[in-house]
């Protein structure tokens, strides 16, 4: 199938995963597209890039979104982090909320949700993340607690804000009185404009969520599921993209991610805020015959403070041969061919903190 040959009945469109630090969203994103594609790492807050992957099927295209964890801003880093993901969430056609079935419900999970509901009125499915982690019946339990935070959190403020909504069109029809017999402004000029601002009854399914699903990406239990419920919410649409294309971030970010992952491996957890990594070259080295090529790749990887600098590096360099070899061998599986790759370990003090600095990593 190509962008011209699709079915009448195709769909396609924007999926986000949401959900506080470690909840499986790059796993599940992983397990969906089929590649690994996301980052995944067992510290929080390791992914930072928007990355898309395309779930191709044969009824639709669905383009995931995978956001950082939602999360209260800490530093400027965290605001433009959840910057990113509050202006993803306006522009999905579903939103994909993954909680974690091992782990209580807590405030941070309460905030996201709040996040979700004020941010507009998308399709909001809950996801309850690694459900190989707990028996069937804390399984239940906890779809039961799901639904509750549903029933407490996304129909509350749905219904807020349909009553701002309403009081909003009283106080307008009032000012409208006094114009009575202008153009515009008759009965049926007023059920229009009520209708254009009424809310489409998206989330009245299950305790305020459009649906509520197990899943676990680890065991591949019900991940065709997940993409099949997503499909439902998407408008018709000719495909997006190009069948086979499984992200349109660009390689660089990829190849950096996977430096990222590799420096993060088993580090304390104090160090993955701390470290960004941008490709300065990635080039086709010269005068390789075209069956055999390699590609010469030279990263910055930047730390906050030399004390982490030497963590990066280790004893006598044996870490950073260990991140080198281990991001090596992900690039040359992602990207087909041999790799050459150069690390620089660097000090940028806070930039976390820093603008010009956030700007220059490309954040
Ligand atoms: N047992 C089990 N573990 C899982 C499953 N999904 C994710 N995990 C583990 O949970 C940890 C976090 O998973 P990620 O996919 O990195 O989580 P994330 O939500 O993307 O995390 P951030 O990037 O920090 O926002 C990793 O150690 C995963 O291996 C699952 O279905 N089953």
């Amino acid at each position: 199938m190509d962008l011209f040959d699709f079915p009448d009945d195709y769909s396609a469109g924007f999926a986000v995963l949401v959900g506080r630090p470690n909840a499986g969203k790059s796993t599940l994103t992983n397990a969906l597209v089929g590649q690994k594609i996301a980052i995944t790492s067992n510290r929080p807050q390791t992914t930072r890039h928007t990355i898309r992957g395309i779930v191709h099927r044969e009824k639709f295209q669905l383009v995931l979104v995978d956001t950082p964890g939602l999360h209260r801003p800490r530093t400027l880093l965290g605001e433009r982090l959840n910057d990113m993901v509050a202006e993803t969430l306006s522009e999905v056609d579903v939103v994909g909320f993954c909680i974690p079935a091992n782990e209580k419900i807590g405030p941070g999970d309460r905030y996201i949700a709040q996040q979700i509901a004020a941010s507009g009125n998308r399709p909001v499915v809950a996801i309850v993340t690694k459900a190989d982690t707990v028996s069937q019946q804390e399984l239940a339990e906890q779809l039961i607690a799901v639904h509750q935070l549903g029933e407490e959190v996304m129909s509350a403020e749905r219904a807020a804000r349909t009553e701002r909504k309403q009081r909003q069109n009283t106080s307008s029809k009032k000012k409208n009185q006094d114009k009575a017999f202008q153009k515009g402004t008759g009965p049926a000029a007023q059920r229009k404009k009520q209708s254009a601002t009424q809310a489409p009854a998206a989330n009245d399914g299950r305790g305020g969520w459009a649906d509520i699903i197990p899943v676990s990406a680890v065991k591949d239990f019900q991940v065709e599921e997940v993409s099949n419920l997503l499909a439902t919410f998407l408008p018709d649409s000719p495909p997006l993209y190009p069948e086979g294309e499984l992200t349109d971030e660009p390689e660089v970010t990829l190849v950096a991610e996977l430096v990222r992952e590799a420096a993060l491996e088993g580090v304390r957890d104090e160090l993955p805020h701390s470290v960004a990594v941008t490709v300065e070259e990635m080039n086709l080295r010269e005068g390789r015959s075209e069956d055999n090529p390699l590609l010469d790749i030279h990263v910055n990887l930047f730390v906050e403070r030399s004390s982490q600098k030497a963590i990066i590096i280790g004893k006598n360099g044996s870490r950073l041969r260990e991140i080198g070899s281990q991001s090596r061998k992900n690039i040359e599986a992602l990207l087909g061919t041999k790799v050459y790759l150069d690390i620089h370990v660097k000090v940028a003090k806070d930039w976390q903190r820093d603008p010009r600095a956030l700007g220059r990593l490309g954040f």
